[in-house]
Formats: C-alpha cells, structure tokens, sequence
C-alpha cells in the first residue's frame, strides 16, 4: 500500500498572533501538492485561531494533551476540548517534552492510547541522544520508547511516527539520508512485531534540521514517509518543504 506522505510543522513555543496569520495567509495561497497530508502545530493559545483561518485540507495539531476527559488538572487540555475546535490531532513525545518537562515513557505512551482511543491523531515522537548515538544505542533506545506504546495497545491506525534524533534538532545538523533511512527500516521491522499491516500503513517521519535544501534526497528513501518541521515550518519556505515529495 502507498502510504500518503505526511509533513507536519511544529511551531513550538514560537509565533504571535499576527506572525502566525502570515503563515496561515502564506499557506493559504500557495499551490500545495494535494498527495501530501499537512498538519500545523501552533501553541495552544492560537490553535483555534489557526483552525478558523486555515485551509480546510490542512489539519492542525496540539503539541500535547492529557490523558483525562476533564476536571481538576491545571493547565492542561483534554482531548475532548481539541475535538470540539476541528482540532484533530496532537504531537505527544516530542523530546523536549520528554527532557526538559521530565515526561517518561509510561506518561508518553498512557497519553497516547488515551489520544488514540478517543480518536485523536497522534505524530508520536521518538529519538536518541548524540550520547546514546556514539555508544552505539540508537536502535535500543527507540525499541525501548515503541515497547513501552506497544504495551499499551494503541489505536495504530491513528499513529504517525516521528523520528527525530535529539542532536540533530535546532541544531543546523541534519541525520545522513542513511542515518535516517537505517532507523526507520528499523522501526518498520519493530512494527512487523504489531503487525503486517501497521508496518506497512504506518508513516514514520523525520525529524531534526529538516530545510528545503535536504528535504528532497530525504524524501526518497523508501522508509521516509515524511517530516515534522520545527524552525523551517515558520518560514515561507515551508511550502517547499510540503512540495519537495516527487
Ligand atoms: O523538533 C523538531 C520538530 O518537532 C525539529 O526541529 P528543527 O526542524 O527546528 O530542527
């Protein structure tokens, strides 16, 4: 099966309302290519915003949400709440969530399957430390985060996968196209374990440096079904990016 190829933008805690409605406005009135699947992610603050002035083809995201239907948890947003403003899916896992906010494994994955179950779309995001590269830990740093979601039993139809080393995001220092192709063949062969069919429908983006100018030898490989975009999503040349795919 063709898997559509997925570019999400992760605005972190970037933007203002009026810099954000630019980049509405930019993607608005570009030709974007129609086989690929886009989703913004805005701060919280300006999800509904970006939700009412977008495109409708394009999806917004959350970059977190919690794993409660409501009550008393300060500060946080149920999926329920994103749902009821057309916003239809969530990045859990990022790694600054999981480094500096202190979110482990069973906190990523418990929220997920909430995320999932309740019919959220998930970019789940996983990666290794340039500490865990040199020692030759990659792959089992990674299968650690993908068990720790298997055991939780997720809807795996509502996952995309991200792959994002920590050393190469916001750090100029994008992974090789082999770098990156090698651990998403890993991944695909880990989802083999779910099943036939996950590994086969599931997206698994990469992340960390993505720009216009290394996009499209990254789009080739036959592992990458994507990307997910931190500071390139701000600018204009994110359409490039959404458009490198032939
Ligand atoms: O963390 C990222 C996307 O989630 C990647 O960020 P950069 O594209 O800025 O390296």
């Amino acid at each position: 099966m063709a898997r559509k190829f997925f570019v999400g933008g992760n605005f972190k805690m970037n933007g203002t309302l009026s810099s954000i409605k630019e980049i509405v406005e930019n993607l608005n009135k570009s030709e974007l290519d129609s086989n690929v699947e886009v989703v913004v992610s805005p701060p919280s603050l300006y999800l509904l915003p970006t939700r009412e002035h977008l495109r409708k083809e394009i999806e917004v995201a959350a970059q977190n949400v919690f794993d409660k239907p409501n009550g008393a948890f300060t500060g946080e947003i149920s999926v329920s709440q994103l749902k009821d403003s057309n916003i239809t899916w969530t990045i859990l896992g990022h790694s600054e969530r999981r480094t500096i906010l202190g979110e482990s494994d069973e906190v990523v994955s418990t929220k997920t399957k909430y995320a999932t179950d309740n019919g959220l779309g998930v970019i789940w995001c996983c990666g290794e430390s340039l500490e865990e590269r040199e020692a030759g830990n990659t792959i089992s740093v990674i299968t650690k985060q993908l068990d720790s979601l298997k055991s939780k039993n997720p809807d795996w139809s509502k996952i995309v996968i991200a792959y994002e080393p920590i050393w190469a995001i916001g750090t100029g220092k994008v992974a090789t196209t082999q770098q990156a192709q090698d651990v998403h063949k890993a991944i695909r062969d880990w989802l083999k374990g779910v099943s036939d069919k996950v590994s086969d429908e599931t997206r698994i983006l990469y992340g960390g440096s993505v720009n216009e100018s290394n996009c499209g030898e990254l789009s080739k490989q036959p592992d990458i079904d994507g990307f997910l975009v931190g500071g390139a999503s701000l600018k204009p040349a994110f359409v490039k990016i959404i458009n490198c795919h032939q």
